[in-house]
C-alpha cells in the first residue's frame, strides 16, 4: 500500500484527482469505480474543475458505483444515483448511459447483482476504483466480517453505519434503509488500481488498522494490503494513529515527481 499524507483533505483530493486524470488521459475509455459519502466530494469537485478548466474529457469513460440503498428510488434525495448525478455526472461530459449504480429498486435482487457483475466484466473490468472507508472499516457497504471473496450482493448495514448515516436522513435512524446492494470485496480487489480516501480524526483508527493491522475480515479495508496497486490518500488527522507515518512521508518525499501522483 502506498500512503499519501497531505495537510488537509483538499490537497489530498487534488493529488487523487491527478491520478484519475492521468488514467483518463492515458486511457480515454477507462472504467472507473466510484464511491459516495462525504469523503470523495472534494475529489469530484476537482475532477469537475479539471473538466471545465483543463478539458479533461469523460466522453468515453464508463463508471460503476460501489453501492446503493435498497428501497430508495433513483430520484430520492439520499439515493446514491442522485448523489452521483448531482455531485459529478451532471457537471462533466460523461454519457449518462455509461454510468452505472446498483439498482436499489430491483425486483429480483440476486439477478440484478449478477447482471451488475457481468456488466463490469463486459466493460473490460475496473481500471481504477475510488474508495472511502467507514468508521468501522467498511468499504462500499462491505461491513465487518464480509467475505473477502464476496461479489455484488445484498447486505444488512450495521447499527454503527445506520447511526453514522442518519445525518443524511434528518438524524432519524428509522429513515435510514437497513439494506443495500454493494459490490463485494472480491469485486473491489479485481480493480486494477484502488485509491482510498480518508479524512478526519474519526477515520484515524480504521486507517491505522487497515494499513498496519492484521488482514482480517473484521476490518474489511485491510484486504487492500493484498492489492498490488492500492494508494491511500489521507489528511494529517486521519494519519494521526499510524505508527509509521514518518516513514510513509519520507517514502513519498523521496519519489521522483513523475511517480508521485502516478
Ligand atoms: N457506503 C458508503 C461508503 O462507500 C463510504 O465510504 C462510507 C464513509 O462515508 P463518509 O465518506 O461520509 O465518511 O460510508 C458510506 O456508508
Amino acid at each position: 500500500m502506498e500512503l499519501i499524507i497531505k495537510d488537509n483533505g483538499q490537497v489530498a483530493s487534488e493529488a487523487a484527482a491527478r491520478v484519475v486524470a492521468r488514467l483518463v488521459h492515458e486511457k480515454p475509455n477507462a472504467v472507473i469505480g466510484l464511491a459516495t459519502g462525504s469523503t470523495p466530494l472534494m475529489l469530484y469537485r476537482e475532477l469537475i474543475r479539471l473538466h471545465k478548466e483543463e478539458g479533461l474529457d469523460f466522453s468515453q469513460v464508463t463508471t460503476f458505483n460501489l453501492d446503493e440503498y435498497i428501497g430508495l428510488l433513483p430520484e430520492h434525495e439520499q439515493s446514491y444515483r442522485r448523489f452521483m448525478n448531482e455531485n459529478l455526472f451532471e457537471h462533466i461530459n460523461i454519457k449518462m448511459e455509461n454510468t452505472h449504480v446498483p439498482d436499489g429498486m430491483a425486483e429480483d435482487v440476486p439477478a440484478s447483482c449478477a447482471a451488475y457483475e457481468q456488466a463490469i466484466v463486459d466493460a473490460g473490468g475496473i481500471d481504477l476504483q475510488v474508495l472511502g472507508i467507514g468508521s468501522d472499516g467498511h468499504v462500499g457497504f462491505n461491513e465487518p466480517t464480509s467475505s473477502f471473496a464476496s461479489r455484488t450482493r445484498i447486505k444488512t448495514l450495521t447499527r454503527q453505519t445506520v447511526a453514522d448515516n442518519a445525518r443524511f436522513f434528518e438524524n432519524d435512524e428509522s429513515r435510514v434503509p437497513h439494506h443495500c446492494i454493494t459490490m463485494g470485496i472480491g469485486t473491489i480487489m479485481d480493480a486494477r488500481m484502488n485509491i482510498m480516501l480518508a479524512f478526519g480524526e474519526n477515520k484515524a483508527e480504521a486507517v491505522a488498522a487497515t494499513v498496519e493491522g492484521p488482514v482480517a475480515s473484521i476490518m474489511p479495508a485491510s484486504i487492500l494490503q493484498h492489492h498490488a496497486n492500492a494508494k491511500v490518500f489521507i489528511d494529517e488527522a486521519a494519519a494521526s494513529q499510524l505508527k509509521l507515518a514518518d516513514y510513509y512521508r519520507w517514502v513519498y518525499d523521496n519519489k521522483p515527481d513523475w511517480q508521485k501522483d502516478a
